[in-house]
């Protein structure tokens, strides 16, 4: 076995096929108001089966009804572009290299996909712990506070960006639920057994227009290189999502659509190891090919950091009925997926370990930092 959190080598293919326009709306949308409390259960039901194949059919889906404030994202991307239009210097202020936890600023090109530098600059935020949390004290890696821009030029923003992670936090329960009920499970069973205290990292990341999209030496250049997410759920939201690209289960590449008042859900690798791939996760990509800056905040709803991992004891029937348990631990997913960044894991692991490597080998400068 070679090494278990090797890059995805998916992502080091070439001559993958050109996405085209999802014209059929292969990626779905679904309305999810109805998984609120109170609604009625045939509504419920609906969303339920829209979920059940949104997850195992196609890893991705524009979620409607999530009832976020719109005024909330306006004042999360409005900040965020007037900081990210400020000069170098005084983004530098905040860079992530001031961190041993992975938080704050890095510049264009600053962040690798599979070892290739990606054309975006963005902002890492998460849990915002004080000094003297515990697991600050303790150094645990991906620990600690984030870094903010200065309060006098952006007096709101902390308030905003910590708004809306309280906010997307809940979401990502709720969607959890919805997706537990869609293959058998009692609604809270992940939250109970993986995600009471979620990991939450949660990104703003800028794609300069960039219409030739070639690097010097005639390379295409992305965005973002072709990905997997790491954890259970992401949910993506953007003023201008058009530049993401899916790839379906049959191999055809699609690019996203802007659909006004939704964010683009994905499923991420524990989600699948827990399902024994019977949920998809999906890879993407991104070019921003152009003439306009693009701005998303993608948001991660993870399993608890210390949550070991390992394919659940569950047969799960196909129309996601039932959830049977087995008692035959079945620990090897070699031949139930495909996806190469789980394949040939050893379980048990613990997620902290899983992400760790991942931001580690994203931003291979700080890795020794990382662990001081
Ligand atoms: O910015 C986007 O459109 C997608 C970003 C993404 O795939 C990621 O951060 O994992
Ligand atoms: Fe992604």
């Amino acid at each position: 076995m070679g090494d278990p959190y090797a890059v995805d080598a998916s992502s080091l293919r070439t001559n993958l096929p050109a996405a085209v326009e999802d014209e059929r709306l292969a990626v779905p949308v679904i309305d999810i108001a109805a998984l609120a409390p109170g609604a009625p259960a045939a509504d419920r039901q609906r969303v339920i089966e829209q979920l059940r194949f949104a997850c195992r059919d196609v890893g991705f889906f524009y979620c409607a009804g999530h009832g976020v404030p719109q005024q909330l994202l306006d004042a999360l991307f409005s900040t965020t572009l007037d900081f990210l239009a400020k000069p170098t210097e005084y983004k530098q202020r905040i860079a992530m290299s001031n961190s041993r936890v992975f938080r704050g600023w890095f510049a264009l090109g600053g962040e690798l996909t599979s070892y290739r530098a990606d054309w975006k600059e963005g902002i890492y935020f998460g849990e915002d712990l004080a000094d003297n949390h515990p697991d600050v004290l303790a150094k645990k890696p991906m620990h600690g506070a984030n870094q903010w821009p200065d309060v006098q030029d952006f007096p709101e923003y902390k308030q905003t960006v910590t708004t809306y992670m309280s906010v997307m936090t809940e979401l990502g329960h709720t969607i959890m639920e919805g997706i537990a009920e869609s293959l058998g499970l009692a609604p809270d069973f992940f939250r109970k057994a993986f995600t009471a205290n979620p990991f939450t990292p949660f990104r703003l990341f800028h794609y300069p227009a960039d219409p030739v999209a070639k690097h010097e030496n005639g390379e295409e250049r992305w965005g973002v290189g072709v990905h997997r997410d790491y954890g259970c759920l992401t949910v993506l939201s953007s003023p201008n999502i058009i530049g993401l690209e899916i790839e379906l289960k049959t191999g055809e590449w699609v690019k996203a659509r802007q659909i006004p008042g939704t964010f683009v859900v994905n499923i991420g690798d524990m989600l699948e190891v827990w399902t024994k791939g019977v949920v998809r996760a999906a890879p993407h990509r991104v070019k921003n090919v152009s003439n306009v800056n693009r701005i998303t905040a993608p948001f991660f709803f993870d399993p608890n950091f210390d949550c070991m991992i390992n394919p659940l004891d569950i047969t799960f029937s196909d129309d996601g009925k039932t959830a049977t348990a087995v008692t035959a631990k079945d620990t090897d997913l070699s031949s139930l997926t495909t996806n190469p960044s789980i394949r040939s894991l050893t379980f048990p692991l613990r997620y902290g370990d899983y992400i760790l490597k991942k931001v580690q080998n994203n931003f291979p400068e700080l890795e020794q930092m990382s662990l001081k």
